[in-house]
């Protein structure tokens, strides 16, 4: 199954990161949003990163130009038509990926392949929007994705071999490592890493200790690059505690009950970074 054009959806962190990563490999990428500020948003954070790669010499400034005009912008999931492969990375809700999915399996070609980077929805039940689940798989990316190697790969219940072998395949492509996940909640990635997150809000909420000394205490005593409060506000507190939530409803069990610190936050729409505030203040 040849893989060439690629449509991702939502230019946000993520979206505009798996572009970034696909038009630097050859791919030939749809960024899609619904706002056009959004894909200005996405392509003007895709330059900055390029650029950095030429100033640092990793890449020429033709390479940077041509990988550039790799990607087009689409303001409309009709712009599928020809695509044969779907990356979604629009917000983590079963509601609009299941609108996105069931849009998407009318408009694209019938060998197409939809695939979504969620953190955490089941795969199997984004892919019972559509008439092909056969085709439908979990390429979950981690944030920053042109930073990070790791791609975790989740079959739904009907994906093929086929599939997961040509998703396998692109990952290569793209230079990430892929690793093979059930379809569970959290999959392996966020059912180990947002309890951690979570529990670290809990610290903090329960006046343990401060937020930069909860951050300072898991740096530079487990190594950890960002301390978990830093870590949380740059995925998104949004996105945390959708995980969590899935993570509660998916396995029922208490232990992982969404912080009530956290369910503020995201109610006073401080999401982290992408808001200019979140644990932290960013300007
Ligand atoms: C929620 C989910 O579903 C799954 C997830 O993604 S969970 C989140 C997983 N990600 C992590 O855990 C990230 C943890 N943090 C880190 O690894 C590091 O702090 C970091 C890579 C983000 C930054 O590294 P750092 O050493 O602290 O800072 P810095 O020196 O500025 O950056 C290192 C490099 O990364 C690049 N970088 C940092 N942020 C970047 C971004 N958002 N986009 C592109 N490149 C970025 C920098 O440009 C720099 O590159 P150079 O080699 O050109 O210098
Ligand atoms: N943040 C992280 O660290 C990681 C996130 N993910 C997953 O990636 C996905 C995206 O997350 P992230 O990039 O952080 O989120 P962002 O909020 O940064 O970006 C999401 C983008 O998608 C747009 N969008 C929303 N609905 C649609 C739609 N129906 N069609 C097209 N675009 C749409 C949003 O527009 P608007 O803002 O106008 O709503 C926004 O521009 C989520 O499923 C998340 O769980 C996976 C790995 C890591």
């Amino acid at each position: 199954m040849a893989i060439q054009n690629v449509m991702v959806i939502g230019a946000g962190q993520m979206g505009s990161g798996i572009a970034q990563v696909c038009a630097q490999a050859g791919f030939n990428v749809k960024l899609n949003d619904m706002k056009k500020e959004a894909y200005e948003r996405g392509i003007a954070g895709i330059t900055k990163n390029l650029s950095r790669n030429v100033e640092k010499g990793r890449m020429t400034e033709e390479e940077k130009t041509e990988a550039l005009n790799r990607i087009t912008s689409s303001l409309d999931l009709q712009d599928a038509h020809d695509v044969d492969l779907v990356i979604e990375a629009a917000v983590e809700n079963m509601e609009v990926k299941h609108s996105i999915f069931k849009t998407l399996d009318e408009v694209a070609p019938k060998h197409a392949i939809l695939a979504t980077n969620t953190s955490s929805l089941p795969i199997t039940e984004i892919a019972a929007a559509t008439n092909r689940p056969a085709q439908v798989i979990g390429m979950h990316f981690m944030n920053p994705v042109p930073v990070m190697k790791l791609v975790e790969i989740i079959r739904g219940l009907a994906t093929t071999d086929e599939v997961y072998k040509a998703v396998e395949d692109m990952t290569v492509k793209l230079s990430k490592t892929p690793v093979e996940v059930e379809d569970f909640p959290g999959f392996v990635a966020n059912r180990i890493l947002m309890p951690m997150i979570n529990e670290a809000i809990f610290t903090l909420q329960e006046g343990v200790a401060s937020k930069e000394d909860i951050d300072e205490v898991m740096k530079l005593g487990m190594n950890h690059p960002m301390g978990p409060l830093q870590l949380a506000d740059f995925i998104g507190l949004d996105t945390c505690l959708y995980i969590m939530e899935i993570l509660h409803d998916g396995f029922g069990d208490s232990k992982y009950r969404p912080s009530p610190l956290l369910r503020k936050y995201v109610k006073a729409g401080w999401l982290g970074k992408k808001t200019g505030r979140g644990f932290y203040e960013y300007s």
